[in-house]
């Protein structure tokens, strides 16, 4: 029996940061040194998590990095002035807000003040206008981070049906748009289309980010195809589990990506990617 192909999620990525690594020490040389802030507001314990190897991925790689780790009660005007601050802070090239803020901040408010050029999460109106347009911006991370593993386990993405389950604005449609710019004809399913499982089913190229534990077993997958699950879901029992019913899967799908260690490694090491070409274009350095 077949056997789908796992896509080392944590492989690929450590290959990137290596790749990084060298930029950086180039980027040295030439007396710029890359510079993220990354702003916490609150207690969330998974935020902390990630915030901590965002800050720990800076380290290694050389990067100035700055935490602000802010309490639950900060306002929306004082998350904003620190932002300005940051805005206007020539050591700082990247500007990420961990996600989610606390109930009394506006998060589209927050994010609309960052400044475009900064907005290494790619979440930014002007940088979804970009990527929608096709002009260069920095691009969400998560959605980057799937680009790049469909194309590091040799898949060509030009001509295939890509299908993606989920229409999120931080993951579904700019994985959607990234897709469609790589030259695959994109379907977009969501809860309320009638016929998933049939357009699943017709993908060569699956991308499911729903938030839901193992909703998308073998039923919706095309012998051979590539399947990227985003999900990250905790367990009644505490273990992870993406959306997509892997084991289940795995006989069916010609490459698969597991959780953990498929696509959530990828998410922080594209800030880093951003955060260089940031850094590269506040110096009219050539990419
Ligand atoms: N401003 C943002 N906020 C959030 C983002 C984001 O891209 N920008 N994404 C997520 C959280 N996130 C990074 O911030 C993130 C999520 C998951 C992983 C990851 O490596 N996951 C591991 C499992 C980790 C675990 O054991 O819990 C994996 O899938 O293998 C990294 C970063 C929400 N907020």
């Amino acid at each position: 029996m077949m056997s789908a192909q796992i896509i080392a999620g944590k492989k690929i990525s450590d290959m990137i940061r290596e790749e990084i690594q060298k930029e950086a020490a180039e980027l040295r040389e030439k007396g710029v040194v890359p510079g993220l802030a990354v702003v916490l507001v609150g207690e969330d314990p998974a935020s902390k998590v990630y915030v901590g190897s965002k800050e720990k991925a800076c380290q290694q790689l050389g990067f100035h990095s700055e935490v602000h780790r802010l309490e639950e009660q900060t306002s929306e005007e004082q998350l904003l002035a620190l932002i300005d601050q940051l805005n206007n802070d020539d050591k700082i090239n990247g500007i990420l807000v961990q996600l989610p803020l606390p109930k009394h901040i506006n998060e589209k408010a927050v994010i609309d003040a960052i400044h475009v050029d900064k907005d290494v999460d790619g979440f930014h109106p002007e940088s979804v206008g970009n990527l929608v347009i096709g002009d260069d911006s920095l691009l969400p991370c998560t959605p980057a981070g799937v680009i790049e593993l469909i194309k590091r386990s040799g898949v060509d993405i030009a001509g295939k049906h890509a299908v993606v389950i989920g229409r999120s604005n931080i993951v579904g449609k700019p994985v959607a748009m990234l897709l469609l710019r790589e030259n695959a004809t994109v379907t977009i399913c969501h809860s309320r289309t009638a016929n998933m499982e049939e357009l699943a089913k017709q993908a060569d190229i699956l991308v499911v980010a729903i938030g839901k534990a193992k909703a998308i077993d073998s039923k919706y997958v095309k012998p051979g195809a590539i399947v990227i699950d985003v999900g990250i879901n905790r367990l009644p029992d505490g273990k992870l589990a993406g959306d997509v019913d892997y084991e289940d899967c795995l006989e069916t799908a010609g490459f698969i990506t597991p959780v953990p260690g498929g696509v959530g490694p990828m998410t922080i090491t594209m800030l880093m990617n951003n955060t260089i070409t940031a850094a590269k274009r506040a110096h009219k350095i050539g990419e």
